[in-house]
């Protein structure tokens, strides 16, 4: 038996609205909001616990430690903390807002990851993702290993890669750009690797207002590194066009699992080509359901996040949608959905959650979960604290209510209590989950 597991990024305490992502519509719309980090840790936590109890196995990865210190002192301010954080607040608070994101929470930018049925090896693979074209994301990647070697870290059945040299050449952002499909999760699959742009190949379209943040050259070498055999391999680019309209990753406009592929008709550069090799590669029995612009336009795909949705397999085989409620709120997206699941399609069911304090960033279900596909045994082998039950759920649940609080503005952020919180929390959460002293501060 394998399965599909959903490790979520917990939300951090400093959880807050600092329009850090220039390409993604929702943080930059948000910005100066103030955040609920209680509400958004408890929104994550509730969706965790949905998940396992549709019988999914459902984890949990800690949030990094905010702010980052290191960083603020690599950047040249020194001192007590609250020197340096009032220096950082005066002389360069983009600086600050960087090294305050909680943007860990967003574990489909964690790393890729490929199951041991496609390695030669017959290991999972991990490989962070350097997420270089963002600060505040690229300071995650060093703690992002130190986590997974924690959760993961049995060397019989997990390989852990360095995340890739931090160049725009191989600007990576993770498993966003990354999809698995499959008969059977034991059997070997087809990976799909989508790319925003390529430093080689110089004729190919690139969005022209908003970045592409990924390449192919680092997805080439995602391969190479988990050893994935190229027939079983695409590298598919994506459609640039809507990358200028807010799609800053591929989960923003396809998700995949099993033999289906949900996607928008605008996802792919060349779109009648890349569906006709992904069938090519997949071979028989590939479901594509493409969503034609008159049926849902781009503008509604990036508000309702209705491609950010989980689509998950159930124990008993249906396939269902873990939606965030703003896809019952935008029309085009509520009647789409309405048919898809009315009438005898694969999809079976929508199950509405609301992850707005997430959402409001621009990261709706899919981006707070990264996806592990795991047999018996590797599932055994993953630090079992980091896996959620009902009683798991509560004692977080507790943590949250405990340590969080419930407003939090840009000006909060020079609190040196804000600092002490966070470090008191965290030194909690790693006995909770048994991951040893993970963190810098715990040094
Ligand atoms: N699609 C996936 N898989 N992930 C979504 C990541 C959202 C994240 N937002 C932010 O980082 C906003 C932070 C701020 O503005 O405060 C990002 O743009 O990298």
């Amino acid at each position: 038996m394998h399965y599909e597991a959903n490790f979520d990024g917990l939300v951090g305490p400093t959880h807050n609205y600092a329009g850090l992502s220039f390409g993604n519509i929702a943080s930059g719309s948000n910005a100066n909001a103030v955040a609920n980090p209680r509400a958004a840790a408890l929104q994550g936590l509730d969706k965790m616990l949905a998940l396992q109890q549709m019988g999914l196995v459902q984890g949990v990865l800690p949030p990094q430690s905010r702010p980052d210190l290191d960083t603020l002192r690599q950047l040249g301010f020194s001192g007590q903390p609250g020197q340096i954080l009032d220096a950082a607040y005066r002389q360069a608070p983009e600086l600050l807002l960087a090294c305050y994101s909680a943007s860990s929470m967003w574990s489909a930018n964690a790393a890729t990851v490929s199951p041991s049925a496609d390695s030669a090896d017959g290991k999972i693979h991990f490989t962070p993702a350097n997420l270089i074209n963002k600060l505040h994301r690229a300071i995650e990647p060093v703690q992002t290993q130190r986590t997974l070697q924690a959760v993961f870290s049995d060397p019989d059945h997990f390989v852990h890669h360095q995340p890739l040299p931090s160049h725009p050449t191989l600007g990576d952002e993770g498993a966003a750009n990354h999809t698995r499909l499959c008969r059977q999760y034991g059997e070997a699959g087809l990976q799909l690797f989508v790319y925003g742009r390529s430093e080689c190949r110089k004729d190919e379209l690139e969005p022209v207002h908003f970045p592409a943040r990924h390449t192919l050259e680092a997805s080439q070498a995602v391969a190479r590194l988990h050893q994935l055999a190229p027939e079983r391999t695409l590298f598919l680019q994506q459609n640039p066009a809507v990358i200028d309209q807010g799609v800053f990753h591929n989960d923003v406009i396809a998700v995949g699992n099993r033999e289906l592929l949900l996607c928008h008709q605008q996802a792919f550069f060349e779109q009648a080509n890349a569906l006709d090799r992904i069938h090519q590669a997949f071979g028989e029995g590939l479901t594509v359901l493409e969503v034609p612009t008159e049926a849902v336009s781009i503008d509604s795909a990036v508000q309702s996040y209705l491609f950010n949705t989980q689509l998950l397999t159930l124990p008993d085989g249906r396939h269902v949608l873990v939606a965030p409620t703003e896809c019952q709120d935008n029309t085009e997206v509520n009647t789409y959905l309405r048919e898809l699941t009315g009438s005898t399609g694969p999809i079976a069911e929508v199950i509405y959650l609301d992850v707005k304090q997430s959402m409001q960033n621009g990261g709706g279900p899919a981006c707070l979960r990264l996806r592990v596909v795991l047999s018996e045994r590797e599932r055994a082998a993953v630090n079992p604290e980091c896996l959620i039950d009902p009683a798991k759920h509560q004692q977080l649940t507790q943590w949250v209510q405990r340590y969080y609080r419930d407003q939090l503005s840009l000006d909060d952020l020079r609190d040196p209590a804000l600092l002490d919180e966070s470090q008191s929390a965290l030194d909690q959460l790693t006995q909770l989950l048994s991951l040893g002293s993970i963190y810098p501060f715990q040094r």
